[in-house]
């Protein structure tokens, strides 16, 4: 359903719920009665799609139970959609994979193609689509008890906004507004995360990969590319040395076969799907 689809849905829910939910002591704290939160209670009263946890100050998804969120980050053509497939045929996982086809089709236009093209005029409306179809996918309902994402908001950011920026293809303004974002909706909205599992590839083998799969948007992808990626990847969660990390990593090798590969999967379901013990 979508998120506009979802709101109404809760409307009625919401709107008698709000202001009896039990107070909440734990999670991150910013200043009570500070702005941030007169936008909260004037967003619940209007929207009605979430309810403010009085102590955290966060926004939660009103009525969600506590879901186990797995995230599947890695390079690009390292396998993801694959793992997610692998792990769709399992009941009570459902999975999410990255809404790509919306990147590349929005009203008509591709700002995915746009982007590659031309990043110093494209890459601030790609990775501001981006980010708000990841923050949806974070939101979204599920029915199962564990649900599997394909990347998140945060590798949106810490990965491929900080390599158009640190390459010299996003303009310091566009960098900014979109931290800016990104800083308003992490500290808000409360976007849990209980696992990451990380497919580590060689970039070489990744743009084997992305040759064979051949999307016609990354043609133009070269080797560089794909190693600045792995680079940032490896900073935030081998290294962690960049950014802070949402949950524990789990890391997974990557660049064997196929059949190797479900093999990992497989010796490791237990541990992903105990994720809060890894
Ligand atoms: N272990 C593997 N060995 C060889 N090819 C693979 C392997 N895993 C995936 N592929 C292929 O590589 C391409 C990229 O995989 P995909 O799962 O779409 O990657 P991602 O979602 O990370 O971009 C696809 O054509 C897929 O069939
Ligand atoms: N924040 C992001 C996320 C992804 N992309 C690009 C990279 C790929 O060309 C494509 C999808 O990635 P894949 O799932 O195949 O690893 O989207 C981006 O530019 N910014």
């Amino acid at each position: 359903m979508s998120f506009t689809g979802r709101c109404i849905k809760s409307w009625w829910r919401s709107a008698t719920r709000i202001y009896t939910q039990p107070a909440v002591t734990s999670g991150r704290l910013v200043n009570v009665g500070d702005k941030s939160e007169a936008l909260f209670q004037t967003r619940a009263y209007s929207n009605n799609c979430y309810s403010t946890q009085h102590a955290s100050r966060k926004l939660v998804w009103n009525g969600e139970e506590k879901k186990l969120v797995i995230c599947i980050e890695g390079n690009i053509a390292s396998g993801k959609t694959t793992c997610l497939e692998y792990f769709s045929r399992t009941s009570n996982i459902e999975v999410l994979t990255e809404p790509i086809s919306k990147w590349r089709n929005v009203r008509g236009h591709n700002p995915l193609g746009l982007m590659y093209q031309d990043p110093t005029r494209w890459a601030m409306t790609l990775q501001t689509y981006v980010q708000l179809t990841m923050l949806d996918r974070h939101l979204s309902t599920t029915s199962a008890p564990v649900r599997m994402m394909e990347r998140s908001i945060y590798s949106a950011k810490y990965i491929f906004v900080e390599n158009l920026y640190r390459s010299g293809k996003m303009p310091e303004v566009d960098f900014a507004v979109l931290s800016e974002w990104f800083e308003w909706i992490t500290q808000n909205i409360n976007l849990p995360v209980d696992l990451i599992v990380y497919l580590q590839s060689s970039p070489q083998i990744c743009q084997q990969r992305m040759r064979e799969r051949c999307r016609e948007e990354e043609k133009v992808v070269p080797l560089e590319y794909l190693e600045a990626i792995h680079q940032l990847y490896e900073d935030w969660l081998i290294k962690k040395t960049s950014f802070s990390i949402p949950a524990p990593v789990l890391v997974i090798p990557a660049d064997q076969d196929l059949k190797k590969m479900l093999h990992h999967y497989e010796e490791n379901r237990e541990k992903i799907l105990a994720a809060r013990n890894v």
